[in-house]
Formats: structure tokens, C-alpha cells, sequence
């Protein structure tokens, strides 16, 4: 508490304690200083305020978020970094605002932005929900390459509206989220604050933008839940999620059909099957597998009932880039400008897999091979935290309008994911602080 909150708020309270003036003309004096008192109070007041609300350079921090520092933002230099890392350098190039450009799809997905010639920014709270420097690593990465990543909250609409003043972005590749499936029991109001209330912060600075930008952004083959019927196509019934994560993205898609029908915004969700490779998250099964195998630890494997196998639809990064790139290059223009609709807008939901379920017990027997060391294996039951036994794409939809053929099976990219990982954490004596 701060001495200010032990004033007494009216004066009356003060002329009581008469010991506190116990002179004769005590209470001239007391007067004088209660005005002295007022005046620099007031002063104390106006200097804050002038500081919040005139200053070019904000302070912003969200708790819920755990972002490990305050992030600021604003200012002539800070503009012409934000200009020139959005700048188109190629013919009928894009300029993109990459949301989660720290994140593991955002530095892949900026890096190959950028190496065509499109103009980038990126954006990123860099929270702790895993090893922030890894996050840190991904952005000297992309700094390297000429992307500039802005620190901060997808849910800072003021900020959001600084950049599309500075940079009029032809397109946003929405990839800032809380991913995860089993986290979703430990921190709930994570995923709402990022996954519903920052996409709609994102939305609502979009609209008003003129002219407004083509929307891709990142949905979940969570959303198909506790479905039976395989291999998943964008046509089956999403109204079962097993977990708050497929929960918040298939929200995701109901907003998305919203701010298209109100507004003319131009929208695709691309629905990723678990995406693995170099630079991957710590908190996905292979990235921590690969850490525990080598460390010797036990590793906990799912299974169905009655032994039944647990399986995912591995998908490469580079496979997914492709896809992502290929869901800009098609996305048609937003149809409405400064908040109103001029007209239908596109709206798609494409399926990004790779059409081949691995059981994860092969995924580990990858694993064994790539590390030479044999794993612990500590089989279990499914948990009911949120998983699903089996996912597989049906990425036809996806092939005849993005052009989209994932290339790469699980033995490949996980060779090249091993590589990396031995790289990385081997270099400068790095601690894999995977979960
Ligand atoms: O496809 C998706 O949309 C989702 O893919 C992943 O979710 P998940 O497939 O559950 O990925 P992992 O957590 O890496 O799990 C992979 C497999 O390993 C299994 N697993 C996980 C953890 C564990 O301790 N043991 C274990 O056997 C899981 O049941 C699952 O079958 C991502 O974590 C989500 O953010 C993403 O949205």
C-alpha cells in the first residue's frame, strides 16, 4: 500500500486526531500542509498521466500471458523498422503481418515469406509456456533473415492499429494461439484469452482497416474430436471436441464465419495434423521423447482401450509451410473496407495432413534408431485430458485448391528433426528445458 492511501479523505477525520497537533495554531499549520499536500498530489497525478497517455512509447504487460517482460512500442525508429521489414521486395509480392512469428510454424512460414520476396512483420508476446529461449533463438533466426518481430499481445488493440497505420498489410497470417491439448486442463483461461478474445482483438483491427487484409490463419485437426469415421474431411461434423484447445479453435471457426459474413473479411483456417521438425515445440510428444530418450528417463506412451493403437497424422513443417503459403496465394481479397461490407467475401477450411496415421509406438521406434539409444517405454492407458486415439487427413480439398502434397514421410522428418535437436542443444552447452 502506498503512503498516499493512508490520507484521510476528508479533512474532518483530521481535525479529530487532535494529537497529531497538539500546538497551539496546529491547525493553520495542518491547512498549509494539506494544501501543499493537494497541490503535489495533483502534480504526481498529471505527471503520470502525461507520461501513459502522451508518451509515442507504451509499457504493456499481460500477466495472464506470463510475456517475461514489459514490451515497448512506438516511436520514429521503431515505425521504420516495422516499414522496413514489411516491405515488398518482389513483383506483386504480399506485405504480411505474421501473428506468433517466434512461435515454431511462424518462423518457418516468415523465414519462406521473406526468401520470395514478400514483405514480413511479425508479432510476438514470447510468453513462458515453453523455453522462452528458444523463442529468442527462432528470432535472431528471422532477424538474420531481415524480419523485424514486434513483442507484443494480439489482444493490445492499439497496438494492432499502430501497425496496420504504419504498414497498410495486404495479408495477416494468424498463427499467435495457445497451443497444446493437455495444458488446456491447467490453464484454461489461456486459451480463451489468446484463442477466442485475441482473435477477435485481431478481427476487430482488421475490419476497420482500409484496405482490409486477406485473413489465413491456424486452426486444429482437434476440432474433429471424438469422430470415428476416417480419414477427416472439412465436411465431417466438428461439434464434439475432446479438449478446451479443440474447444477455442473450432470457436475460431465460428468467429471467423462471423467477422466474413459481417464484414467482407476474406478467411481461411487451415487445420494443422500435429506439425513436427527442426525448431519444434518442446511441449509436443516427439520433441520430449527425443529429450528423455537421451536422458535416459522413462517415457509415458498412450494406448486406447483394450491396447488399442494411438496414432497421429505426423505432418513436416516444410509440408505445412507450403500449405500455408499456398492458402495466401489463393486467398482472394477481403471485400469491405473501414468496418463495412461491400459485398460476399471468401471463406474456406482447408485440412493440412499428411494422409499416413503413425502409431506412437513407431514414432518411438524412429526415435530408438535416429538417437542409437533404446527408450524407456512406460505404455499407459489414454489419459482423459484431452487426447484423441487417432487423427488422419483427408487433404483432397486441400490439394485441388492449394496445390497442396506434403512430401515428406516420418522417417525423413524426424532424421531431420534429430539433426537439429542434436545441433541446437549441443551448441554453446543449451539445456533442452522441454516442458
Ligand atoms: O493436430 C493438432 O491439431 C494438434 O497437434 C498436437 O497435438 P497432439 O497431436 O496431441 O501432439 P502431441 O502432444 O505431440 O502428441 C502426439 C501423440 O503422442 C501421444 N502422447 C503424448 C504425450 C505423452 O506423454 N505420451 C503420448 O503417447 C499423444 O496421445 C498423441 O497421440 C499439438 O500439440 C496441438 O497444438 C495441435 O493443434
Amino acid at each position: 500500500m502506498s503512503h498516499l492511501d493512508h490520507t484521510p479523505s476528508t479533512p474532518g477525520k483530521f481535525k479529530m486526531d487532535k494529537s497529531a497537533y497538539p500546538y497551539h495554531g496546529g491547525r493553520l499549520r495542518w491547512h498549509s500542509s494539506l494544501a501543499k499536500l493537494t497541490f503535489w498530489s495533483f502534480v504526481f497525478i498529471g505527471v503520470i498521466f502525461i507520461f501513459f497517455y502522451r508518451s509515442p512509447s507504451r509499457f504493456h504487460s499481460d500477466p495472464s500471458r506470463r510475456s517475461l517482460r514489459t514490451s515497448s512500442w512506438g516511436g520514429p525508429a521503431w515505425e521504420k523498422k516495422v516499414r522496413t521489414s514489411a516491405r515488398i521486395r518482389s513483383r506483386n509480392g504480399f506485405s504480411v503481418l505474421v501473428t506468433g512469428a517466434a512461435g515454431f510454424v511462424g518462423t518457418h512460414v516468415s523465414s519462406a515469406l521473406k526468401r520470395r520476396g514478400d514483405g514480413v512483420l511479425g508479432l510476438d508476446n514470447f510468453n513462458d509456456y515453453y523455453d522462452p529461449t528458444l523463442k529468442r533463438a527462432r528470432q535472431a533466426l528471422l532477424e538474420r533473415a531481415g524480419v523485424f518481430i514486434v513483442e507484443g499481445d494480439i489482444n493490445d488493440a492499439a497496438l494492432l492499429k499502430k501497425l496496420f497505420e504504419v504498414v497498410p498489410f495486404t495479408h495477416v497470417m494468424h498463427l499467435a494461439a495457445q497451443a497444446g491439448v493437455r495444458y488446456a486442463m491447467q490453464n484454461p483461461g489461456s486459451y480463451v484469452h489468446s484463442n477466442i478474445a485475441g482473435f477477435v482483438s485481431l478481427l476487430e483491427v482488421c475490419k476497420e482497416a482500409t484496405p482490409q487484409p486477406a485473413i489465413v490463419w491456424a486452426s486444429s485437426s482437434s476440432v474433429y474430436g471424438l469422430n470415428t469415421k476416417v480419414p477427416f474431411s472439412e465436411k465431417d461434423r466438428t461439434d464434439q471436441p475432446a479438449s478446451l484447445y479443440a474447444a477455442t479453435k473450432k470457436a475460431g471457426e465460428e468467429i471467423a464465419h462471423t467477422y466474413n459474413h459481417i464484414y467482407g473479411l476474406s478467411l481461411t483456417g487451415l487445420r494443422f495434423f500435429t506439425v513436427y521438425g527442426p525448431w519444434g515445440r518442446p511441449d509436443m510428444a516427439y520433441f520430449f521423447f527425443t529429450k528423455d530418450i537421451l536422458n535416459g528417463k522413462s517415457i509415458p506412451i498412450f494406448e486406447g482401450e483394450n491396447h488399442g493403437t494411438v496414432a497421429r497424422d505426423f505432418t513436416y513443417i516444410d509440408d505445412i509451410v507450403k500449405g500455408c503459403l499456398g492458402a495466401l496465394d489463393t486467398a482472394q481479397k477481403s471485400t469491405g473496407s473501414g468496418g463495412k461490407k461491400k459485398g460476399p467475401a471468401q471463406l474456406r477450411v482447408f485440412n493440412l495432413g499428411n494422409t499416413s496415421p503413425i502409431p506412437v509406438t513407431n514414432l518411438v521406434t524412429i526415435l530408438e534408431r535416429l538417437l542409437k539409444v533404446k527408450a524407456k517405454r512406460n505404455v499407459m492407458k489414454l489419459p482423459r485430458n484431452g487426447d484423441v486415439q487417432f487423427t488422419h487427413a483427408n487433404i483432397s480439398l486441400a490439394h485441388r485448391e492449394l496445390g497442396y502434397k506434403p512430401t515428406t514421410n516420418l522417417q525423413t522428418g524426424l532424421k531431420k528433426f534429430v539433426r537439429w535437436y542434436l545441433n541446437y542443444y549441443s551448441a554453446a552447452g543449451k539445456k533442452a528445458d522441454a516442458r
